[in-house]
């Protein structure tokens, strides 16, 4: 038997604990969303975002620019927000156009409204292990092992996908909850062996159908963070199907972990402004 992990659900369950602590709490926090272009899938994810945070009770700060903004133009709306006491969470909506430098970009948010957990400086508090917003995706992948009772402890887990928005983070997560971790990627030698060592094995590679049965030792987690728009709707890296009957778990897609992504902005929004910033 492989369950099928409800990401929907424990996504459910974390924003209405936001929403209750929001309840409570007068000014609301602030989350402020910047979106460069027209990306159709950006527009989407922002639009959810915004959704989110009305759900949540909280304030809606929304700021579009055209596609031919300039380095400088969404360099001085960043300070704007920055500045601003009403927001609490700034998230610079990626990927950017390509004529703009979305690390400079990103450094402009202080770390303490730092919702993604993307800046140089939560990066490094995350590698030292010292307090700080961490990215969404890596934190509700935690979060939803939590939900389904998985051990991290002295288990193994193989990261496949290095980004700096999921894989690297990921891998420091799992760390910090001591498992043993194994980064793989696209130049990893015989990926199966890799992978099929893994207890928990997280999918972050931006390949269509990358995993399937062959890759994945009985009983495992297999958590799958891709998604892909096909003809046949919206798939991930892992090819679900292929998976019943070997791993103990999977998460779907849709499903699964996107929705975790936007409680866990929710929560770092809650956080941001909340707490005493890093
Ligand atoms: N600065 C920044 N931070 C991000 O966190 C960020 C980003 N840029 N750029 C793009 C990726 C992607 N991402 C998703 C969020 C929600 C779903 C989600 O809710 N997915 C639904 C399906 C939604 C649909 O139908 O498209 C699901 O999987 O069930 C997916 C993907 C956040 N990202």
């Amino acid at each position: 038997m492989t369950v099928t992990i409800d990401g929907k659900a424990v996504a459910q369950r974390v924003r209405a604990q936001v929403a209750a602590e929001v309840a409570a709490l007068d000014p609301k926090p602030g989350l402020a969303t910047v979106l460069v272009g027209d990306d159709p899938a950006s527009a989407v994810y922002v639009a959810s975002k915004r959704r989110a945070v009305r759900e949540a009770g909280m304030s809606d700060h929304h700021r579009s620019l055209p596609a031919t903004a300039t380095q400088a133009e969404v360099a001085a709306v960043l300070e704007e927000l920055a500045a601003d006491p009403a927001v609490h969470g700034i998230l610079l909506q990626l990927p950017l156009p390509a004529h703009l430098d979305p690390d400079a970009l990103i450094d402009r948010i202080p770390a303490a409204k730092d919702v993604d957990g993307l800046t140089t400086r939560s990066a490094g508090l995350l590698a030292r292990g010292e307090p700080g917003l961490r990215p969404c995706t890596p934190s509700g992948v935690i979060e939803l092992l939590e939900s389904q009772g998985v051990k991290t402890r002295g288990s193994r887990a193989v990261v496949v996908g290095r980004s700096a928005l999921v894989g690297h983070p990921m891998a420091e997560l799992l760390l910090q909850h001591d498992a043993t971790v194994t980064v793989a990627h696209k130049h990893t030698a015989d990926l199966a062996a890799v992978t099929r060592e893994a207890d928990i094995l997280v999918v972050a590679a931006g390949v269509h159908g990358l995993i399937g049965a062959e890759h994945v030792k009985p009983g495992a987690t297999v958590i799958d963070v891709g998604i892909h728009r096909t003809a046949d709707g919206l798939q991930g890296d892992v090819r679900r199907a292929e998976l019943d009957g070997v791993a103990a778990r999977v998460t779907p897609v849709p499903g699964g972990v996107g929705p975790m992504t936007i409680a866990m902005l929710m929560v770092n929004t809650l956080r941001a402004a909340t707490m005493d910033g890093p």
